[in-house]
């Protein structure tokens, strides 16, 4: 049987906690810097508030300003994922608020990436829960369906895949899948040693900048005295 459109699938396959909690302390742009800066999603999905993102994606698609399949999403996740929904970019209408994001907090679920609207953003604010999103809107949704969960969706032109890892701080959110992470937590923390390094080189101006120079050369730049 095939329901298309209107579907849940109930099994993710979730990479370990471990594997996941190894990029706490690499920031987004470190890790995108080693996946050919391709990997975001789009910039127009922002955070509202300081929590972090970190977790596995549950994967929805909600149709136009519906939100029962995110409401079902609720009660199937396991702590330490995150709800991802496919909102179609959908400004009308918000697909959650303070209700759904308390009832995911108290269930341990690591936060919400939504390529839609919310709404109860001033009480977000306050709030220990990651919730990134792409607007806000007060107009409620409906609970109709159709939709499906755990299926790939498309979140901030990213393709999304139930299990895959998201990372998000204040300059965005990167997805990586599984088979990746363990390269991807190697170089992103050699990616943050080197930064340190630099930092120390800025401070005791050892910093050697003629690279700027030999590129611009390189490139064939007219320098005008
Ligand atoms: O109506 C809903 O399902 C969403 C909502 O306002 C809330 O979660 O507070
Ligand atoms: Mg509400």
């Amino acid at each position: 049987m095939s329901n298309v459109g209107f579907r849940i699938y109930t099994k993710i396959n979730r990479p370990s906690r471990e594997l996941v909690e190894a990029f706490a302390d690499i920031p987004v742009a470190n890790i995108a810097d080693n996946m050919g800066r391709i990997t975001c999603v789009d910039s127009y999905i922002k955070p509202y508030n300081e929590a972090k993102l970190l977790g596995t994606a549950l994967t929805v698609r909600a149709p136009l300003g519906d939100n029962l399949m995110f409401h079902k999403a609720i009660d199937m996740a396991e702590p330490g994922d995150i709800i991802v929904v496919d909102g179609e970019s959908n400004m009308n209408h918000a697909l959650c608020g303070e209700i759904m994001m308390r009832l995911a907090m108290k269930k341990g679920i690591a936060g919400f990436l939504i390529d839609g609207c919310i709404r109860d953003v001033d009480a977000l604010k306050d709030l220990d829960f990651a919730v990134y999103a792409r607007g806000s809107n007060p107009k409620g949704p409906y609970k109709n369906g159709p939709g499906e969960i755990n299926v790939p969706v498309s979140c901030g032109g990213q393709a999304v895949l139930p299990g895959d890892i998201i990372v998000g701080d204040s300059d965005g959110v990167v997805v990586i899948r599984p088979e990746d992470a363990e390269d991807l937590v190697a170089k992103g923390t050699k990616h943050n040693q080197n930064e340190v390094k630099v930092f120390e080189e800025i401070e005791n101006g050892t910093i050697d900048r003629s690279w700027v120079d030999e590129s611009l050369k390189a490139k064939g730049c007219e320098i005008i005295e």
